[in-house]
């Protein structure tokens, strides 16, 4: 089948070289010279372009704009970038914003070729939508969230107790966390459950056309029935409003109006009319801050917040990791009819425990969905996983030939094996979940003595901050960070356990 591919990029000779390439594989080729004329043409053949190869230094928007015009129409298109290696900080964020790949020039035609090849495979294998943002079914299950940490079943309980009554919910977190799942479950176990649920993201719709969305709009001759509006559709179900932040002030106006009467009024029209709707919220933002900024309602904050929900996010609940890849591989493997579900081995399980995962479970889900398509095995290992690999530090894995500006030291040499986060390990033995391998690194923190008797805390403390001084290539911010203390504590603690921060494993006489 011939595909359709979109190439972006500001040089003639480079445009004219992966045409050729894409060509000889059989499909068509579409060029633009940049952002501005990709974009145009994206909206033309919407629907027909199969994946985009885009030149991270096409353009004034740096290729990042096409990124967030393809996240913006959720676009069904795998998009691949093309940096130099200088930009490869760019090409990470692009990864973030939900690029499908990329490679650092100079780079071969073929190593091309088959990035484009890997993106059809998985086009082909989801057409329902972008990886990036995967459709979820209607009806979600409180079952249905997985849940191993203590922040996720707090969150978990406080639902739970949220279907019992009728008041307005706040959810709160991180794009990506799960709040619009929580919201599904509230409404899948409420009384409503029979009645629709209706979602709208405010962010989404322009501010012009908020109103009529919401509150539906009167033509001359009464209602039209084409613009009922969500809070109708909505009437007695659940109406969850994403992004409530992003809900310009005249509409605030207007939904604070619905929320303590129970009443709307249509754009255009005069007359109220009564809904029974329950109001779900969600936001991203700090709302008080917003508040304080007077872009968001005081009295309507109030309102909405009387039940609120906070969603950790992922890296906060780095429990719930391994069982989230595990459920999404199983999940992946049904819908692409593998004969046997896709294990996670332990060297992959390590790897995504490491990882911050800034966009949070729908990354993960993601990465996991990109994985179960392109693998080989029956077991999904650190080389299925070449994105996240990309962006741990001092990390040296499958990823680094592609990746020339990752960085690389005798630490990240030693480390390469172990997945970039130290395990905890019992003297003298691996865990079960741990790489064979992992007894033998530097990268093993034992919890036991010889005796079988648990270290003392200061002495784990120590080796632990030797550690991290080696990984992180002594960059004293960088390691007070990510140990979660203070520049000055850090500096204390290498006091008093005589550290040398540039000689870390060297040990006081
Ligand atoms: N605890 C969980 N268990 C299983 N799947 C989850 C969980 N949390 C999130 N997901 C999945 O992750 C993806 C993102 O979740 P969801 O859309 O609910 O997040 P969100 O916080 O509403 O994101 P955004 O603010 O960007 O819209 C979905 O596909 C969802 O099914």
């Amino acid at each position: 089948m011939t595909a359709h591919i979109l190439v972006i990029d500001d040089d003639p000779q480079e445009r004219r070289s992966l045409k050729a390439v894409i060509e000889s594989r059989g499909h068509a080729v579409h060029v633009a010279e940049n952002d501005q004329a990709g974009l145009e043409l994206l909206r033309k053949m919407r629907g027909e372009i199969d994946a985009v190869l885009l030149d991270l230094k096409s353009g004034e928007g740096n290729g990042l704009s096409v990124l967030s015009f393809l996240d913006r129409l959720r676009a069904d298109v795998p998009v691949i970038v093309q940096t130099a290696e200088s930009g490869t900080d760019l090409a990470v964020e692009a990864m973030r914003a939900g690029a499908f790949d990329f490679v650092v020039k100079p780079t071969s035609l073929e190593r091309i070729a088959t990035a484009v090849s890997n993106a059809l495979k998985l086009h082909e294998n989801d057409p329902s939508g972008r990886p990036l943002k995967r459709g979820r079914s209607a009806s979600v299950a409180f079952s249905d969230i997985i849940a191993a940490s203590a922040g996720m079943a707090r969150v978990l309980e406080l639902g739970r107790r949220a279907v019992q009554s009728h008041l307005p919910i706040m959810v709160e977190g991180e794009a990506g966390v799960g709040k619009e799942m929580l919201a599904r479950a509230i409404h899948s176990a409420s009384e409503r459950s029979g009645r629709p649920f209706i979602a709208v993201n405010c962010a989404a719709i322009p501010h012009a056309t908020i109103e009529a969305v919401l509150f539906g709009r009167n033509d001359q001759d009464g209602t039209d029935e084409g613009h009922l509006g969500k809070f109708k559709e909505a009437d007695g179900g659940t109406l969850f409003l994403e992004e409530i932040g992003d809900l310009p002030l005249h509409a605030q106006a207007k939904l604070l109006e619905a929320v303590q009467k129970g009443e709307i009024v249509a754009a255009g029209g005069r007359s109220p009319h009564k809904v029974d709707v329950r109001i779900i919220a969600s936001t991203s933002k700090d709302l008080i801050e917003e508040v304080k900024a007077s872009r968001f309602r005081e009295d309507l904050y109030y309102r909405l917040s009387v039940f609120p929900i906070t969603v950790p996010a992922l890296r906060r609940r780095k429990e719930d990791i391994v069982h989230l890849a595990r459920a999404f591989a199983e999940r992946f493997s049904a819908e692409q009819r593998l004969q046997r579900p896709l294990s996670l081995g332990s060297g992959a399980l390590a790897l995504l425990t490491a990882y911050d995962w800034p966009g949070n479970v729908r990354q993960l889900e993601n990465a996991v969905f990109r994985a179960v398509i392109l693998a080989e095995g029956n077991e999904l290992t650190e080389r299925d996983f070449p994105q996240v690999a990309a962006q741990l530090p001092g990390r040296a894995g499958p990823f680094a030939t592609a990746l020339p500006g990752a960085p690389s030291s005798p630490a990240a040499e030693q480390v390469s094996t172990v997945a970039g986060a130290p395990f905890i390990a019992e003297s003298g033995r691996a865990p079960a979940a741990a790489p064979a391998n992992v007894a033998a690194s530097a990268n093993v923190i034992v919890s036991t003595d010889e005796s079988g008797n648990v270290r003392k805390l200061a002495e784990v403390e120590e080796e632990l901050i030797r550690f991290a001084l080696k990984f992180y290539r002594g960059q004293m911010s960088q390691v007070a960070r990510k140990l979660g203390i203070g520049r000055s504590t850090l500096y204390r603690k290498l006091k008093d356990y005589g550290i040398d921060p540039d000689d870390p494993q060297k040990h006081a006489a």
